[in-house]
């Protein structure tokens, strides 16, 4: 089951380039830039990962970017996450960034795309991988800051798959984003946001009611109003589930009493993500992995699970055909 794990051809959907930073390259980042850790070591960072919630991560999350500073920084960091994730069986990936946790510390969009950019070619060349790029708002900053950075990105409005919706959902409703959501529709950019991670099942509501996303990331509180659940399944709305990031942060509290069965059983379009791989315990395929232990699901479900991320991913039409063909292949041959 593994080794059929490890073959099937994933999409992930579902990922935060800057929580992919693993300790050993941010210190070395740290080194190259002459940043001062608060950390003595490698494994002392890594204890340091005992979350309690949602807020408790982002904390350390906005802190471990801070040795993030040139293109060539950027760079390192995404083609670091390509390699692993193709080492798994990951051929597809979706990049989401957070720009203004950038700007906020001087880093100009331009440097943040440079690098970001090149490390896309680079794995598109050399691990013949595909990639999308999804620009991310904080959703606990002024929605007129969200704005003028849409704006600012400008030059760039061509390389975005998406735009996305991240950060202290509590508090923080969509609504609070109409406008920007409604600007990126003008000017053609597909949506997605994450909703009902730690939010109530209303702010899923409102991403799909006000900021026509086409895909929710996470999504699981949805279970908690059957007539939302209902819609999804309708719809067929994709939910990004990331289900060792809930364990971690304490959506849930053990992997077995994670909602994923109950969003099967409701006929959900779902897919499996890593979100921050660095900071909860592995990429895709660990997520794949710790399904499978909790779970059982036999290689039919995971197969319907790999197939619904091809399905739903930014991909063009040949991409698509040739990710389905490969995938088919693996389903086959098990
Ligand atoms: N799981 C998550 N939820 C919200 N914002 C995030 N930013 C990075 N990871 C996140
Ligand atoms: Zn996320």
């Amino acid at each position: 089951m593994q080794d059929f794990l490890k073959r099937l051809p994933k999409a992930e959907l579902h990922l935060h380039i800057e929580g992919s930073l693993e300790p050993e390259l941010m210190f070395a980042l740290a080194e190259r830039n002459g940043i001062e850790l608060p950390y003595a070591s490698v494994d002392e960072v890594r204890a340091a990962y005992e979350f309690e919630d949602l807020q408790s991560f982002l904390n350390l999350y906005y802190q471990g970017m801070a040795v993030l500073r040139s293109a060539d920084d950027f760079f390192d960091l995404a083609m670091d996450y390509f390699r692993r994730a193709h080492a798994e069986g990951v051929v597809h990936v979706e990049i989401s960034f957070d720009p203004q946790a950038h700007l906020a510390r001087g880093i100009e969009l331009g440097v943040q795309m440079e690098g970001l950019s090149r490390a896309r070619r680079q794995a598109e060349r050399e691990l013949d991988m595909s990639t999308a790029l999804i620009m991310s708002f904080l959703r606990d900053r002024p929605a007129d800051e969200a704005m003028r950075v849409l704006e600012q990105a400008a030059p760039y409005w061509e390389m975005l798959d998406a735009v996305g919706l991240d950060s202290a959902e509590c508090g923080h409703p969509p609504s609070k984003f109409r406008e920007v959501f409604a600007r990126a529709m003008t000017l053609g950019i597909p949506r997605v946001a994450h909703a009902g991670e730690e939010g109530p099942p209303s702010y899923i509501r409102e991403a799909l009611d006000l900021l026509d996303v086409c895909r929710i990331d996470h999504g699981v509180r949805c279970l908690e109003d059957s007539a939302l659940v209902e819609r999804l399944r309708e719809e067929r709305i994709p939910l990004t589930v990331c289900p060792l990031s809930n364990v971690r942060l304490k959506v849930v509290e053990h992997i077995d009493d994670h909602p994923l069965p109950k969003l099967m059983d409701a006929g959900l379009l779902l897919t499996l993500n890593s979100d921050d791989p660095a900071y909860f315990g592995g990429g895709v395929l660990a997520n794949y992995l710790a399904c499978q232990r909790a779970f059982g699901w036999s290689k039919e479900t995971f197969a319907i699970l790999a197939r619904n991320a091809i399905e739903v991913a930014f991909l063009d039409d040949s991409r698509r055909q040739a990710l389905r063909a490969e995938l088919d292949r693996v389903v086959m041959e098990a």
